[in-house]
């Protein structure tokens, strides 16, 4: 674990944004379900995450392993994309990874295994084994606790035998997610229909064709230095696609609200989760302006409960920031003073919008547990020094 030191410095200059994380999980899988064929995946970001995809996917479709483990180390993708795909290819697998990766809930599966007589037991030393036959047919799911339970029963569906539809029985939050992955699997030849808004058609008996995929630049990521643009720093952000389907484009109008918002601004979570840490630093420095953030509960089971997470580590700064049970409050403050140490909660989102808080601290900080970054960025602490940030590097625990 490693813990650096920050020193208030602004960024300048212009920028690669890194390969969209969320696009890298999915093609990496749409590629490995080809039968023949070679794909070729350009610009894949290997973070910790897709390592972590790349590897269960090559043991995943290895005819040769018989005892399946597959380590999904601290990604909820990974293992919320591989558990269905599991069951189809293999019959049987057992799942490992972080501590806090099996406290994110997988209920939406475990009720679909009770319902198809599908066998699963969870326990400290095999935190997931899952052994049985996916059914094909109708699956009415709750869209309010992760979208990855749908994008990972439509990688798997069509390679049953028989046709089969997902309705949503509530909302779908999260959509975006679910259209990438409609996109992504388009490209490698199998079709998800969508029949209205909360109702999908999947084809049984599909074939993934092997394809040539490039990942475009991650809105995500990219949040994080836009964000730092509207707080002083000079980061030309380059390689975004405007048309992309990545949800966390909303970074673009949320920060162009900001420009005319006069005293409140009301931002709803629900489309766009992995916005809010970054969001909660642009927020507690617009002086005079209060952000309300609403219907973000699902932030609490992310990496770090991240409404926890950000709050206390930005009130240590100096930001007025509140929690409630859904969403933050936010009142601007004029300048972070900075002077402490703070903690990533080893959590990537909350580790980079914190150095971009950095930026406007009056005094430097301590980030502890900065290699958290490693999950979606690897490259982020050198990108952050290439635009001028000045980090002392403090000690490895
Ligand atoms: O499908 C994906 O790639 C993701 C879906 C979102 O999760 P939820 O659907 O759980 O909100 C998002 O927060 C996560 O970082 C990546
Ligand atoms: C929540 C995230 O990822 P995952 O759910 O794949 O762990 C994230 O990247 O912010």
């Amino acid at each position: 674990m490693m813990d650096i030191l920050i020193k208030p410095t602004k960024l300048k200059g212009k920028l690669n944004i890194p390969p969209s994380k969320s696009l890298s999980h999915r093609a990496v899988i749409c590629a490995s379900l080809c039968k023949g064929g070679e794909s070729i995946i350009k610009n894949l970001i290997l973070s910790e995450d897709i390592k972590a995809t790349v590897e269960g996917m090559k043991r995943l479709i290895d005819k040769h392993i018989h005892n399946l483990v597959i380590d999904c180390k601290e990604s909820g993708s990974t293992l919320r994309f591989l558990i269905p795909i599991s069951i189809v290819l293999n019959n049987q697998c057992r799942f490992k990874g972080s501590p806090r990766l099996f406290e994110r809930p997988l209920d939406i599966y475990f009720d679909i295994f009770n319902e198809q007589n599908i066998t699963y037991k969870t326990s400290k030393d095999v935190p997931l084994y899952v052994k049985g036959n996916l059914k094909a047919g109708t699956y009415k799911i709750s869209g309010k606790i992760s979208s990855q339970f749908i994008s990972g029963l439509f990688f798997a569906l069509p390679l049953l035998s028989g046709d089969s539809n997902i309705i949503i029985s509530d909302s779908l939050e999260s959509r975006s997610y679910v259209n990438m992955t409609i996109d992504v699997m388009e490209k490698f030849g199998v079709i998800i229909k969508q029949m209205n808004a909360n109702e999908f058609y999947i084809r049984g008996n599909q074939n993934y064709i092997s394809s040539s995929y490039t990942i475009e630049a991650d809105y995500s990521q990219a949040s994080f230095f836009l964000a730092a643009n509207e707080l002083g720093n000079n980061i030309d952000c380059l390689g975004l696609n405007d048309t992309s389907l990545q949800g966390d484009k909303e970074i673009v109008d949320i920060i162009k609200r900001y420009k005319s918002a006069e005293r409140e601004i009301v931002i709803d979570a629900s489309q766009i989760p992995d916005l809010v840490p970054i969001i909660s630093v642009l927020a507690s420095l617009k002086n005079g302006l209060t952000t309300k953030i609403i219907n973000a509960g699902r932030l609490r089971i992310k990496e770090s409960d991240r409404l926890k997470a950000i709050s206390t580590e930005m009130k240590k700064i100096g930001a007025d920031i509140n929690e409630t049970e859904d969403g933050l409050i936010i009142n601007g403050v004029e300048k972070l003073s900075g002077g402490t140490k703070v903690s990533s909660w080893n959590d990537h989102r909350i580790a980079m919008s914190l150095a971009i808080a950095a930026t406007n601290c009056e005094k430097e900080i301590i980030l502890e547990n900065c290699q958290a970054v490693n999950k979606s960025y690897p490259t982020f602490w050198d990108d952050y020094k290439y635009l001028g940030g000045e980090i002392n590097e403090l000690n490895n625990r």
